[in-house]
């Protein structure tokens, strides 16, 4: 596996958790969760080197699962600094195995394979568990329900451990060396269905490992406007804004930074939602000041698009001109070095996480973020360390308004890939007008259990426009017009999604609303498909 790029700049100040990372689908997961307890924390692949290990200088280590097992995967151990550098470790699953296996303790193949919910029994007061349960028997003993996925168990306590908690069918789910601070699981307190989870790995990096909880990102900002300072000098710096969160929030950040050295771009090309060329312009330009150019590539973008039909081709030319556009802009600036971009974490763990993209290519995503090479400019990407929540904070504690830091994503080819078949101002201009009716009910209408708006229920909301006709009547006349479908799912990340159950209120208003408002369309239908077997979006 290739070692995660080394965020180089990541501050040294606040106190760190390690995660060694197996090739758990989860480890994330992890990560998340200690963020969530305020503590900074990086995964890293589990073959770093001892040296690594001691320069990162922990407040304490957590190994996380695999899919491996301890008698077959030489390759799969923790360096042997993680066990002699005396702070706290933490095994989950695979981690307890290994754990157990390099202290000297027995991991065995099991007939008994626990995949899913489990009932835990935990022994003895132990620091990570003690006064932690979600009952107890009637013998008195504390239960956790937990959430379990192994095959391998360990038999065998390496010397200095005791047993902590126990299944049925798996006597050693749980072990510790209090002298040591060594504490294993064998099941995932990082995933939500371990009810007490959160409350054991907050324990673990809080009490156990003593970090203080100084990750927030109100505090931050002044560390990340000083590094940029540091990195970036007096030298300028480019960045293509969409108006979405990762880009909005790194634009603001930058400027915090560097005021008017920073230029942000802004590419229209036609193919924006309503109002969105204003509101960027409004909030970035006039609000906070930031030097943005306007770049009105509609006529290039839409004559490309002319009489292309094929989504894949489509992508294509929008990708190709974004290129254009941004390359002709850079090049009127005459001292920018620096290209700044709204990578985040996730993205940095996945692009680096070794994994061979063989998959199928289903659509390519296209934005600006492909730049070649031969624009010669270093990269800026302030985020890079962040989770989407914790840009999201960012961008609250930055001075930008709630509803567009909270905003639900937008492809970078726009409404493109949302009219079917071939792209026409005039169906742009229709599609526009629907989805804004949409998004406009779906944040007024308030659901009643949750006291919550149906735009932040919905993960993503819009509208599509199908180039077909179909009759209607209205006001006693025959029509002949447009259909548009809405599309409205939820999804936690955007690789599997279920169609919101709208209520039918809200359907029958904005329906209502786009067939009167909106001249040209006379049909609206909602989509009732998850993903997979379609998509999001529509091509
Ligand atoms: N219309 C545009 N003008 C300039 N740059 C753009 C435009 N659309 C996309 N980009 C660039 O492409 C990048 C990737 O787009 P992407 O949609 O993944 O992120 P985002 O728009 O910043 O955030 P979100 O995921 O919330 O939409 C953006 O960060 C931005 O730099
Ligand atoms: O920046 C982007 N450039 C693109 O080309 C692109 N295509 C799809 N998407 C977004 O990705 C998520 C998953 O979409 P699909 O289920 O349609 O593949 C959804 O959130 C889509 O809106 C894009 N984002
Ligand atoms: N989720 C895990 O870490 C599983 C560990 C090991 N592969 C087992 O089956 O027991
Ligand atoms: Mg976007």
């Amino acid at each position: 596996m290739l070692p995660f790029p080394f965020l180089e700049q990541a501050p040294t100040v606040h106190d760190k958790i390690l995660i060694l990372d197996f090739g758990s689908q989860v480890t994330q997961l992890i990560a998340r969760r200690v963020r969530e307890a305020h503590v900074y924390c990086e995964i890293h692949p589990n073959d770093v080197s001892d040296d690594f290990v001691r320069q990162f200088a922990p407040k304490g280590i957590i190994l996380s699962g695999s899919h491996g097992s301890t008698y077959e995967a030489h390759d799969l151990r923790a360096p042997q600094a993680v066990f002699e550098l005396g702070v706290p470790v933490f095994g989950i699953c695979y981690g307890m195995q290994t754990m157990a296996n390099q202290l000297g303790g027995k991991v065995e193949w099991s007939d008994h394979r626990e995949f899913g919910y489990a009932e835990v029994r935990a022994h003895g007061h132990t620091k990570l568990l003690e006064a932690i349960e979600d009952f107890s028997t009637a013998e008195g003993h504390g239960m956790l329900k937990v959430w379990m996925s192994h095959g391998d168990k360990v038999t065998g306590l390496p010397p200095g451990f005791k047993r902590m908690a126990s299944t049925p069918s798996c006597e050693i789910a749980g072990m510790a060396d209090e002298d040591r601070r060594f504490y294993a699981v064998q099941f995932h307190p990082e995933v939500t269905h371990t009810l007490k989870g959160r409350d054991m790995l907050n324990r673990f990096v809080l009490q156990i490992c003593g970090a203080k909880p100084d990750w927030v990102m109100g505090d931050y900002i002044a560390e990340a406007v000083e590094r940029i300072r540091q990195q970036v000098g007096d030298e300028e710096v480019i960045l293509g804004l969409s108006g979405g969160v990762d880009s909005s929030v790194a634009a603001a950040l930058i400027h915090r930074a560097i005021g008017d050295q920073l230029t942000c771009v802004f590419v229209d090309h036609g193919l924006l939602r309503l109002n969105e060329g204003h509101m960027v312009m409004e909030m970035f330009a006039r609000n906070l000041g930031v030097k943005v150019v306007h770049v009105d590539a509609s006529e290039q973008f839409m004559g490309h698009l002319q009489g292309v039909t094929d989504p894949e081709a489509k992508r294509k030319i929008i990708g190709r001109e974004f290129v254009e556009v941004f390359q002709a802009e850079a090049k009127k600036l005459t001292n920018a070095k620096w290209l700044a971009q709204g990578t985040i974490y996730p993205d940095v763990i996945e692009s680096a996480g070794g994994k061979t993209k063989k998959a199928t290519t289903i659509k390519s995503h296209h934005n600006v973020g492909g730049l070649p090479e031969t624009l010669g400019l270093k990269l800026l990407e302030p985020l890079r360390e962040l989770f989407k929540d914790e840009v999201r904070e960012l961008g609250v504690a930055l001075g930008l308004p709630h509803e567009m830091v909270y905003r639900h994503p937008f492809p970078g080819p726009g409404l493109g890939v949302r009219i079917l078949g071939e792209v026409k101002r005039e169906y742009a201009e229709l599609l526009r007008r629907a989805d804004a009716i949409f998004i406009e009910e779906l944040r007024a209408t308030v659901d009643g259990p949750s006291g919550k708006s149906w735009y932040d229920l919905t993960s993503q909301a819009f509208a599509v426009f199908l180039p077909v006709k179909s009759v209607g009547v209205m006001g006693d006349g025959r029509t002949y017009d447009y259909v548009v479908a809405l599309r409205a799912v939820q999804t936690s990340d955007f690789m599997t999604a279920d169609w919101a159950e709208l209520p039918y209120s809200l359907l029958k208003r904005v329906s209502g609303r786009i067939i009167n408002e909106v001249r040209g369309i006379n049909r609206v239908t909602y989509d009732v498909s998850s993903k997979p077997p379609a998509t999001i979006e529509w091509e």
